[in-house]
């Protein structure tokens, strides 16, 4: 190891804070932020460093002179080792509030712009079992804990069905019970897992690119169906429909049965045949009498419940009467743009993906929603004269864009058009934070909701709405 990155002890480290990624947070003897795994808040301890940076350590506590009263004992097995809910360790009244210290720190810290009373944080109803849809990666060779590795006993199950360590393309931890999605979602994955071992198909090897089974992907809906695709390296047609015919035979409450013969380097299944074994090759979600179609490729927001809530804040957020002309930017399968359409003049819905867009028309037009209109194009390039001669400028934009946040360009766009409203979704506070600065001139921030659509993890969505000064 080089002198930059030699690890160093820090002795009684009192954790001040989190964030980062889900880390918690402490200062060093030398005035450095160390960013510290698996502790919270409240908690004192020793922390040897694993990371140095110019401005910052990245730490793991590696003995605790007191633990917080903000801890509760995970649910979970493979807390620690699974990257996905970093702070099942801390109790959730105090993960709402992290997230929206958050949300506030990066809207004032960041955008530095003058914010009204924020609404407290929507905290989801259901703290496990919330997601409609999980992806498994199979490996040949299974991450191994430090005490199975020092065991001395002999490792008979090898193979894994889980996810990836944190940081880790090539290593998967075997999951037996995950805490996010409903059963039988972690009975499906279970007898995959040993259904294949006992037939001898080969599990995925992501180093050597060898072994037949790659991924697994589960989605159910609240509508009661369930989707499961699993996502082959190669074809070998008598192994595969041993298999897909088992779990057909085995779960016949999964609605949608396929799957994918991927030969490529990486996983991504969106530029792949998706090919349906048994039943529909969609599924349905509803919300508020609004039908949704999701097949394998398709964007639906994974806690469907917190979903209803986040677009009920931007509806109501939207303010409409009726009259107005809306545009719903980065609109997916036209979720939201269907959702408020009953109270608008017209919705016009722009999403990059074609698929997208081809999902949002069929389920406008099965929920006889006569008032929409969508495009396909890069936001960046979708505000031409032509676009708005045609279409007509709007009164109110609602935007929810990935985490990267707005193109400048995009909001130079908006800024040329200047709508009387701004609805601003976002999963990435620090980004919309930025984007806000960048409006500020112009628009006020009237209206600041954040809403927490994952539990036990730090991600947080917000949604601020914004009137032409
Ligand atoms: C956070 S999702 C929002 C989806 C939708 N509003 C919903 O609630 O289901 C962001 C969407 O932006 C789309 N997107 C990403 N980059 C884009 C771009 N440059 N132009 C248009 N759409 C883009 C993604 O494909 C994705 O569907």
């Amino acid at each position: 190891m080089g002198r930059r990155n030699k690890k160093k002890i820090f002795e009684a480290v009192e954790i001040t804070g989190a964030g980062g990624k889900g880390k918690g947070i402490g200062k060093s003897p030398d005035g450095r932020v160390i960013f510290i795994d698996n502790v919270v808040p409240g908690d004192v301890a020793d922390i040897q460093t694993l990371k140095k940076r110019k401005a910052y350590y990245q730490g793991t506590a590696i003995n605790f002179h007191k633990l917080s009263e903000k801890r509760v004992e995970p649910v979970c097995q493979h807390f620690g080792t699974c990257g996905g809910c970093k702070w099942q360790n801390m109790d959730y009244q105090y993960q709402l509030e992290y997230k929206e210290d958050e949300v506030v720190n990066n809207l004032r810290r960041v955008g530095k712009i003058e914010l009204p009373e924020i609404t407290p944080i929507l905290g989801s109803k259901e703290i496990y079992f919330y997601r409609n849809k999980m992806e498994f990666s199979f490996s040949d060779s299974r991450w191994l804990t430090a005490e199975e590795i020092n065991s001395g006993v002999e490792i008979e199950d090898k193979e894994a069905l889980g996810f990836h360590i944190p940081g880790m393309w090539d290593k998967i931890l075997d999951i037996k019970k995950c805490h996010l999605q409903e059963d039988p979602s972690n009975a499906i994955r279970n007898f995959v897992k040993k259904f294949a071992k006992e037939n001898d198909l080969s599990f995925f090897n992501a180093r050597k690119q060898e072994g037949m089974l790659r991924t697994l992907m589960i989605r159910t809906s609240s509508t009661g169906e369930i989707m499961l695709l699993i996502q082959f390296f190669y074809e070998d047609k008598e192994k595969r429909e041993l298999l897909l015919n088992a779990v057909a035979e085995m779960f016949p409450e999964i609605t949608s049965l396929q799957y994918v013969i991927n030969e490529k380097g990486n996983d991504t299944i969106y530029d792949q045949e998706v090919v349906c074994f048994k039943g529909r090759d969609h599924i349905f979600e509803q919300m508020e009498g609004l039908q949704f179609k999701i097949n394998a490729k398709s964007f639906y927001q994974t806690n469907s419940a917190q979903a209803y809530e986040l677009y009920k804040i931007t509806r109501d957020f939207a303010s409409l009467n009726g009259d107005e002309l809306v545009y719903d930017l980065y609109t997916g399968t036209g979720t939201i743009a269907q959702f408020v359409a009953k109270k608008a003049k017209k919705v016009i819905g722009v999403e990059v993906v074609p698929e997208a867009i081809h999902d949002a028309k069929e389920n406008a037009k099965r929920n006889q929603i006569e008032n929409t209109d969508f495009f396909v194009g890069d936001m960046k390039k979708v505000f031409s004269k032509e676009f708005i001669s045609n279409n007509g400028a709007p009164d109110v934009i609602i935007t929810d864009p990935p985490r990267d946040g707005m193109h400048k360009d995009v909001i130079a766009q908006i800024i040329g058009i200047l709508p009387q409203r701004i609805v601003y979704v976002s999963c990435n506070s620090a980004t919309q934070a930025r984007d806000l600065a960048l409006l500020d001139e112009h628009y006020k921030v009237t209206k600041v909701q954040p809403v927490d659509m994952f539990p036990q993890t730090h991600h947080v969505e917000n949604v601020v709405c914004l009137e032409r000064r």
